[in-house]
């Protein structure tokens, strides 16, 4: 038998309709159709081939990109694409460019932070590509700390006109993507300086480079910041270094909707909160968190199709080996992590509707629930990032050696991925402005009971008291006994760390000193919300033969693994008796059990193309090893038998052998 067999008969096995699945994966009908239809696209089309990109050097790779963006473009323009259809065909395509950053952060910038007249004059500009964007706040020395950057806006009276300059060589903007050779434009984040006061970070409209040969215009210096991690991986992106020598702009060139400067000089501050300013990172960090799911379910149907095929050891009579996903070693590593993919998917469509409702509120001038979103986002973007990049790497290793070349896909997914880590708010950093929240949550609830996700934190008495009444396996079947566990875990940390930090007589340092435990109270509070989000979402109508039952599965999955890993927390805060978290376990090996039949059906559901998933292990039709004989064939080494420099280097050395030998 072969991959393409294995792959048939493991899709007989399944308990489920995978085209109803398909539909619960993407959200609803319409929205399965159009990305399914955006994926066919790229895919048939051979513009968007990416086999080759490998073996390309840095300008060619550079250069095809370009070409792909500006075709995609024109696909946009002639078929009259929705935005929606807009986005899942630059998703498709696969290669990070300077539109990533025009679309998902330079345009959501004037938007958020625009006043009306802005909007009008900037948003037409930047929706029809007449300028490109990028999102400029990083600097060489200052990334998380946004308010110590040091690039300085001086408001100069005379002219009406800042002055934006970068004062020393670490207040060099240094990381925005397109920003070294595309964007004509930035927004430029930089202190704002008024007749010698500071005024706090805003963000300033700058133009970088010519709109007629695209030359950089007096002042700016931008270069690339050089190659990053992964060849191919985020290579295409000219991440930049940008410095400016007083360069003038006109007043309204500054971002007005959170605050204003007017004509006189006068900084006003309008009514809304300061924090607006960063609503951009809130906005892309539910993108990001919607991307992991993406990312981890590709990883996930790579490593799962191809340990359906691949065959180690347990041959009896000359019959097969043993298939690697029937191994209770390899389900242990990889059905969590198919769990995981889901769980992602879910909680982003919540965190979607979270920051719907947030705009909605912040229209009418409530802004009662920003401090929740924005810790949302935060924990939820490093929550997932961190599952999802540690996530790509096992699952690189459950594919054994294969999954070390390139062809495998995996490496390049993972070059790729990593850095969601980092991007949007470094993980960590994130993480404890999730505790900010929850210890000042917590704090307050003397006077303000809490609401929404950290509604749990007001039912904190009993949820200090109460034990577990777990007695059997089936008894972890249970959603209220699995939310009640997580629940009681993360209140118990969180009001751990609050009363320890109230014991220092200065709560900043008690804070600091306290980090590490927040840091892990936070992603208890995280993991509440996604294993709670996924139970609630099984509360809805999901149709389809056996779809709802087998997302059941998945959610236990996720939540008693999470529990397992996790068990010196459940433990330690004494909700859970070692024999409870031992049934638990005892219950996620029964369930992976459930899983097995199902799993190639499974990753089949998140309708991943072959050119998507650009990977020979991960082949839909399975036939993997004949096209890994065929991909290796295809290396530029293999061009020639003698390779360029064995006569050179090589002969030499054997010829030299051979005079000693005489000797
Ligand atoms: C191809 C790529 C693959 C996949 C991508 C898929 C999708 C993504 C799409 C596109 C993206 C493409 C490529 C990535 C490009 C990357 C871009 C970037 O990285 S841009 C730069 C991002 N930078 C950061 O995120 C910086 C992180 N730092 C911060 O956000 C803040 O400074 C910090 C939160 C650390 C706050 O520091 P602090 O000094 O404490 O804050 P401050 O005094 O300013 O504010 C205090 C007060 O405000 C609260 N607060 C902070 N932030 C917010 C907020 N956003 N909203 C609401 N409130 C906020 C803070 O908690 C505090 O509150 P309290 O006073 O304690 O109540
Ligand atoms: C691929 C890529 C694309 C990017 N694109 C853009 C872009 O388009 N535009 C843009 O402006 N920026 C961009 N960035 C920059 C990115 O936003 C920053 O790198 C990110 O915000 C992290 O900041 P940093 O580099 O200053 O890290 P640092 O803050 O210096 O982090 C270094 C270490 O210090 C720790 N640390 C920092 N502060 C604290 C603290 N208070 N408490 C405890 N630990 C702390 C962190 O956890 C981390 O371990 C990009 C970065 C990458 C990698």
């Amino acid at each position: 038998m072969e991959g393409v067999d294995y792959l048939r008969d493991e899709r007989k096995k399944s308990e489920f309709d995978v085209e109803a699945m398909k539909v619960a994966w993407a959200g609803s009908r319409e929205a399965f159709q159009v990305s399914d239809r955006m994926a066919k696209l790229v895919a048939n089309d051979p513009v968007f081939e990416k086999f080759s990109k490998p073996t390309l050097g840095r300008k060619e790779m550079f250069k095809n990109t370009l070409r792909k963006a500006a075709y995609a473009w024109k696909l946009i323009n002639d078929l009259h694409l929705t935005e929606e259809e807009a986005k899942w065909l630059r998703h498709y395509i696969d290669e990070p460019n300077y539109t990533d950053l025009q679309w998902e952060m330079f345009v959501p910038a004037l938007e958020g932070q625009g006043s009306e007249e802005q909007k009008r004059k900037w948003l037409p500009l930047a929706q029809t590509m007449q300028i490109i964007g990028t999102y400029a706040q990083t600097e060489l020395a200052h990334g998380s700390n946004v308010q110590g950057l040091e690039t300085t806006a001086t408001f100069d009276h005379e002219t009406d006109q800042f002055v934006i300059h970068s004062p020393t060589l670490t207040s060099s903007k240094w990381w925005p993507g397109g920003m070294a050779k595309v964007a004509t434009h930035a927004i430029v984040y930089a202190r704002l300086i008024i007749d010698g006061h500071f005024y706090g970070v805003h963000g300033f409209i700058v133009q970088l480079r010519s709109l007629e040969d695209h030359s950089t215009l007096p002042g700016i210096t931008v270069g690339d910041i050089g190659m990053k991690f992964g060849h191919g991986a985020y290579n295409t992106m000219d991440n930049g270094v940008l410095r400016f020598d007083r360069v003038r702009i006109p007043r309204n060139q500054m971002l007005m909707r959170v605050s204003q400067v007017t004509k006189e000089g006068k900084y006003v501050q309008s009514d809304v909160p300061r924090q607006l300013a960063y609503g951009t990172m809130v906005s892309v960090r539910q993108t990001i968190v919607s991307d992991a799911s993406k990312a981890l379910s590709r990883a996930v149907c790579i490593a799962t199709r191809y340990s359906a095929i691949r065959r180690q050891f347990g041959s009896h009579d000359g019959g097969p080996e043993t298939q690697v996903i029937d191994y209770k070693t390899q389900q242990s590593r990889l059905f969590p992590l198919l769990a995981s993919a889901f769980a992602f998917r879910f909680v982003s469509e919540w965190l979607k509707s979270l920051q719907t409702d947030v705009k909605q509120r912040l229209e009418a001038k409530d802004f009662s629930t920003l401090p929740e979103a924005h810790a949302c986002t935060a924990g939820l973007k490093s929550l997932t990032t961190a599952a999802t990049a540690d996530g790509i790497e096992e699952c690189r290793k459950l594919c054994g050696g294969h999954g070390y070349l390139i062809s495998s896909g995996l490496p390049e997914l993972y070059a790729y991925y990593v850095p969601a880590c980092t991007y949007e708010g470094e993980n960590v950093v994130m993480m404890l402005q999730v505790a900010r929240f929850l210890v000042k949550t917590v704090s307050e609830m003397s006077y303000k009971q809490p609401v929404g996700t950290a509604d749990y934190l007001g039912r904190m008495a009993p949820l200090m008291h109460n034990n577990c009444d777990v007695q059997t396996a089936e008894d972890w079947l249970n959603p209220s006994a699995i939310v009640k566990a997580f629940e009681t875990r993360a209140v118990r940390m969180i009001v751990d760390c609050s009363q320890r930090i109230a014991k220092f007589e200065n709560q900043e340092e008690g804070f600091a000193e306290l980090s590490t435990d927040l840091v892990e109270a936070s992603l208890a509070h995280c993991q509440l919300i996604v294993v709670s989000t996924f139970i609630q979402r099984l509360k809805q109508e999901i149709p389809g033969k056996g779809v709802k039952q087998s997302l059941e599965v998945l959610c236990y999955v996720y939540a008693l693994y999470l529990l397992h890993k996790h068990q010196g927390d459940f433990l330690a805060t004494g909700y859970l008796t070692s024999k409870q978290a031992s049934l638990a376990n005892d219950q996620l090996k029964t369930l992976y059990s459930k899983v097995r039949p199902n799993a190639i059906a499974l990753v089949d559901s998140f309708n991943h193309t072959d050119h998507y998933l650009s990977s020979v292990l991960g082949r839909y039709d399975g036939n993997v090893y004949p096209k890994l004989y065929e991909a290796a064939r295809k290396d530029p080494l293999n061009d020639s038998d003698i390779a360029d420099g064995i006569n050179q280097y090589v002969q030499p050395i054997l010829k030299q052998k051979l005079h000693l030998a005489k000797l």
